[in-house]
């Protein structure tokens, strides 16, 4: 068993995190933080983890995170490059969520996160936390950097294409749609029932802080710079990101097996027959992407379809899959559950 920690335990990705980590045979889970409800037992909050998880929120200053062998950030962009290093250097593995060290040039982060980078040499260190890219570096890493919500979805249906060398890697369009939960749990009034449901808009359409992530990963699948448009919508749903990718064909071949091949061995990515169209609900509270391709008119685009939850392949199931990875566990214990209809 290993001690796990959890800074941030009262958001969504961090209720959520608890959920599977309190499932997980090898987990240990000794403290979750939260400043504002210290002292507070976890299941008072959370009637979902009564029976599963004794513990109290405590203050992150004084909760021992230092004795654990992992601790997980489940924090705003900006906590973990100011926390985690202390625990890095007394020999405590991390896995952060939130975006601090993702972007692997410091001046591309401060101009998308709007503060500077003060943790370069941790930056430096990090490995970014998608295993079907990364597997062999998770195992080694002490920092793991967990992708966001929007680029595990459009890296999984874009990276197949972009190794193959047959499409234009210059025109790639990403149109992709998430759930509420994806901007998290705190009090905003554009998340407001009645603000939010029966509604559906696009957003960031001039630059979100995702397209550059999704940029870094999909530029070094290709060997070459890649031209994104990425455009994200909020959908009137809790859970669940669906990602609708185009790109254009330079050379033929076989696409579908192109996915078939590049996935065959991933236990969280599944690539459905041709022509289906996944829905969220297929993945609904699991760790699974499902994916799908079309090629329209048999014309000269090819349409991908990829679907996650957000809150488990999107955030804290792929935290888990990357914590089985650092510590040697099967990669799959903890995550084996069937997506929950309707
Ligand atoms: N929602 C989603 O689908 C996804 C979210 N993410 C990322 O995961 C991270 C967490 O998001 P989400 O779960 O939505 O959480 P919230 O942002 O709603 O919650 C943040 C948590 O962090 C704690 N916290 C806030 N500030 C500090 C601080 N300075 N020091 C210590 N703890 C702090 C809060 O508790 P308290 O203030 O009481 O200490 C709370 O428990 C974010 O960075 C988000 O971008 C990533 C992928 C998907
Ligand atoms: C629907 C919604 O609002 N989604 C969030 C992105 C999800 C997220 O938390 O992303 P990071 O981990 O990179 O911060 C947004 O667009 O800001």
């Amino acid at each position: 068993m290993i001690k796990v920690g959890v800074v941030g335990g009262t958001g969504y990705t961090g209720v959520e995190l608890l959920r599977l980590l309190a499932q997980h045979p090898e987990v240990d889970l000794v403290a979750i933080t939260s400043r504002g409800e210290a002292g507070t037992p976890v299941a008072d909050m959370f009637p979902s983890l009564r029976g599963r998880v004794a513990l109290a929120f405590s203050d992150p200053a004084s909760a021992a995170l230092e004795k654990c062998d992992l601790v997980f950030f489940a924090t705003p962009n900006g906590v973990a490059m100011q926390q985690a290093p202390a625990l890095l250097e007394a020999g405590v593995k991390v896995i952060d969520l939130a975006a601090d060290f993702r972007l692997k040039d410091a001046n591309v982060w401060e101009k998308w996160y709007g503060m500077p980078h003060t943790s370069q040499r941790w930056l430096a260190e990090a490995v970014y936390g998608l295993p079907e890219v990364n597997r062999k570096s998770i195992r080694k890493a002490s920092l793991v950097a967990n992708p966001g919500c929007y680029p595990t979805a459009t890296q999984l249906g874009f990276l197949p294409l972009v190794e193959s060398g047959c499409i234009d890697v210059s025109s790639l369009i990403a149109d992709v749609k998430s759930g509420v939960s994806g901007a998290g749990r705190k009090a905003e009034t554009h998340i407001l029932f009645s603000e939010a449901s029966d509604n559906f808009k696009a957003y960031g359409v001039p630059g979100h802080r995702h397209l550059p992530e999704i940029s870094q990963g999909l530029t070094l699948a290709a060997g070459r710079a890649v031209g994104l448009t990425f455009v994200p919508h909020l959908t009137p749903m809790i859970r669940g990101i669906h990602a609708t990718l185009y790109a254009r064909i330079t050379r033929e071949a076989d696409f579908q097996a192109i996915f078939e091949q590049r996935y065959a061995k991933e236990p969280f990515v599944d690539v459905l027959p041709p022509k289906s169209h996944p829905e969220t609900r297929s993945v609904r509270a699991s760790n699974i992407c499902r994916i799908a391709l079309h090629r329209p008119q048999n014309g000269n685009t090819l349409v991908v379809l990829s679907v996650i939850d957000n809150l488990v392949k999107g955030a804290a199931g792929q935290a888990v899959q990357n914590m089985n990875l650092m510590f040697d566990f099967d990669e799959c214990t903890g995550l084996s559950h069937v997506p929950v209809l309707p």
